[in-house]
């Protein structure tokens, strides 16, 4: 039997985190129809060892109940015995936490999100230059350029997860699944949110620039 990789104390913190974090976004109404999805990784990291806790599968997100979230491994399975399914796109935080280390993951389904990535699905990324918001991702150049990476929405959520790890690009947090929603990350849960919120600025920028050059 491995040794415990988190304390009692690192996962409650985790459960809150993920609950003020659920309930800031739920007010603006980024978990409609029960979509979306939350992960904070919890105690020591190594791509072939950790753990995070993350949202359990199908709930209402407007809500708070004591079956809001468990702990996962790095594989996806519930570390601690539970009823609770662990969120259906579980495989994807995982492959996100495996490859860059992070310690958040936010996951929302907007019109914004859907729109632009279905407008910029066969280019295979969006593009967006020159947005002051970019500088919440840490890119501080003049004029700078970067490109979101698109993945197929696959109904095998494992099949996406294959996809992760030659499309994320270290430099960018984020990747869009088209017509389904984004991926943000950060260090932790207040660089996941600034990022998450940078994206959705830049979608809502991209459609209505989109819309008023028709
Ligand atoms: C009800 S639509 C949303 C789901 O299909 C899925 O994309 C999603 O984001 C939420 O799934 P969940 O299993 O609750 O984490
Ligand atoms: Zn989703």
């Amino acid at each position: 039997m491995n040794d415990p990789i988190y304390t009692l104390e690192q996962r409650q913190q985790a459960f809150g985190q993920l609950k003020d974090v659920k309930s800031e976004l739920a007010e603006r109404g980024w978990f409609p129809a029960t979509s979306g999805n939350l992960s904070v990784r919890v105690g020591e990291f190594t791509p072939d060892r950790f753990a995070f806790a993350v949202t359990s599968s199908g709930r209402d997100k407007s809500k708070h109940t004591a079956e809001d979230y468990l702990i996962v491994d790095g594989g996806g399975r519930p570390i601690e015995p539970t009823k609770l399914k662990p969120s259906a796109e579980t495989l994807i935080h995982c492959e996100i936490y495996r490859l860059t280390g992070c310690g958040a993951v936010f996951h929302v389904h907007t019109v914004f999100n859907n729109i632009v990535s279905e407008l910029y699905a066969e280019a295979g990324s969006v593009p967006f230059q020159g947005v002051e918001l970019i500088k919440a991702f840490n890119i501080w150049e003049e004029d700078a350029r970067i490109e979101v990476p698109i993945l197929p929405n696959y109904a095998d959520i494992a099949k996406i997860a294959g996809l992760v790890e030659d499309r994320l690009n270290l430099k960018i947090p984020g990747i869009v699944l088209r017509n389904h929603g984004i991926y943000a990350w950060g260090a932790n849960v207040f660089e996941a949110k600034r990022h998450l919120e940078a994206f959705e600025f830049l979608f809502e920028y991209a459609y209505r620039w989109k819309a008023l050059n028709l």
